[in-house]
């Protein structure tokens, strides 16, 4: 990875999110490398002009809205990241997010919006996503329905994208633009230009910050022997449960509202990356490669799906992640020492549970034998505790590079390409045949029957 090598093999692409906050340190040769710093300046110039109300909308008024618009990598980190900073944020500039092509998720959040106040980032590598471009059109729209006027739109609209002829083919000034490269993976890219929206909410000098954390994460991983090394551990341990204890999935429980993203940020992050039955040598694998990864924040989730987590059939890992201090420490800290005191528990629960015996004391020798059976955990439950002192712009950059390096490492043991991700292209090229089939009951041809069947329910009930 950090050579720069073609690691993406079935694209032919080195994987070098590694590049984009590397500041000048590890000597990385691609084309793309050495012009990093110059969208990062570019990325510190606008997110200042925003910030301090030097850009103007078109009637002169200041920006107190943003609205990404993007889906999966060009989506998930923002929002995580956005999320996880919002004590670092500009309290004054709204952060909104776009994503589902359902037209609900746009309409909603422009009633939020004033158009002569709201900029619009177009977040998509390819530009080219059915759903960002459908969303931007239709922001476009609204946003001209009060602006009239086409030569305001690059006051409102900046895109963030490898592809600079869709991107100005969509209307968008070259110079609103911010860059990416191919060696940038979706899911590895709020590193890049892709994390405007995060310099814009928590501002750049903070975004940077994120960035060195990751490089130190970085520097971690490539140069500590196996035996120490985070990813590498947290990457062992993981397969260890998974391949030889036949856990299907993985949980993600961070003790920290901040983090109520993180477990839908590392869905795709791992499970796009590793949901893989092929080799890179083309053989289909007989072991089991990447889990389901899932989760919600503590202690939400101990009031929802804890019960099956120590009783049920299922053996499930979790990674139980926290802060010592919180950032919002009311009542003395009163509710962080509650919530640390079952950050501790929890896993101490799972690992040791309660026998029977214990059971029987606890209950006395009134109780039947089914009532004792019930309170019985029986323990050897495996997670992983992380901790760290304070949640920083630093701390979380560190905490995301070390599960990607975590998914790169595993990928590696399973022989995967980590880095492509065709299996979410077939249901993308069906849809868009079914989509041309839409009008007429007669036009919906080449299904199996379940399929026709609803797509002719939906023809015979639609209202447009
Ligand atoms: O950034 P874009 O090119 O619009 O792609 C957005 C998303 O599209 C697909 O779903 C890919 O599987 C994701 O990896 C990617 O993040």
């Amino acid at each position: 990875m950090f050579a720069g090598e073609h690691i993406n093999t079935s694209e032919d692409r080195a994987v070098l999110h590694v590049a984009l906050r590397n500041f000048d340190d590890f000597k990385i040769q691609e084309a793309g490398a050495d012009e990093v710093s110059g969208v990062l300046d570019h990325i510190k110039e606008f997110s200042e002009a925003i910030r301090n109300g030097t850009w103007k909308g078109y009637t002169g008024k200041t920006i107190n809205t943003i609205v990404n618009i993007g889906i999966g990598g060009s989506d998930l980190g923002p929002v995580m990241v956005t999320e996880a900073l919002k004590s670092y944020s500009k309290r004054d500039l709204t952060a909104h997010f776009v994503s589902n092509i359902d037209g609900t998720h746009i309409a909603e959040i422009v009633r939020e919006c004033d158009p002569e106040r709201t900029l619009f980032i177009i977040a998509s590598k390819t530009f080219t996503t059915q759903e960002t471009i459908t969303n931007a059109e239709s922001a476009r729209e609204w946003f001209l329905s009060s602006a009239k006027d086409k030569s305001h739109v690059a006051k409102h609209f900046v895109a963030l994208s490898t592809n600079t002829k869709a991107v100005t083919a969509f209307g968008i000034d070259e110079a609103n633009m911010f860059q990416f490269w191919d060696w940038v993976g979706g899911r590895y890219s709020l590193w890049s230009a892709i994390g405007l929206s995060i310099a814009l909410s928590i501002g750049y000098d903070n975004f940077q910050q994120l960035l060195q954390g990751a490089h130190g994460m970085d520097k971690h991983f490539k140069e500590t022997p196996l035996e120490n090394n985070l990813p590498v551990l947290l990457a062992v341990i993981g397969i260890w449960y998974n391949d030889f204890y036949g856990a299907q999935t993985h949980a993600l429980l961070p003790y920290d509202q901040y983090l109520h993203k993180f477990a839908d940020y590392f869905q795709q992050g791992d499970m796009e990356s590793n949901g893989k039955f092929i080799t890179k040598n083309g053989q289909r694998v007989d072991y089991q490669t990447g889990p389901i990864i899932w989760g919600a924040a503590g202690t939400n989730g101990q009031h929802s799906f804890y019960q099956l987590v120590h009783q049920g059939t299922k053996l499930i890992p979790a990674d139980f992640i926290a802060p010592a201090t919180s950032l919002n420490p009311i009542g003395g800290s009163k509710h962080h020492r509650i919530l640390l005191s079952n950050y501790f528990a929890q896993p101490e629960a799972l690992a040791f549970g309660k026998t029977e015996e214990e059971v029987r004391k606890e209950v006395g020798s009134n109780a039947t034998e089914a009532l004792v059976k019930s309170k019985v955990f029986e323990g050897n439950r495996p997670s992983n505790s992380i901790m760290f002192p304070l949640m920083t712009p630093r701390t979380l950059g560190a905490l995301i590079a070390l599960y990607e390096h975590k998914i790169f490492t595993q990928g590696v043991i399973w022989g995967i390409n980590s880095f492509d991700q065709m299996g979410v292209e077939l249901g993308k090229v069906l849809a868009k045949n079914i989509l041309s089939q839409l009008d007429k009951p007669a036009d919906v041809k080449g299904h199996d029957s379940s399929t026709t069947g609803l797509i002719h329910y939906y023809q015979k009930y639609r209202k447009e």
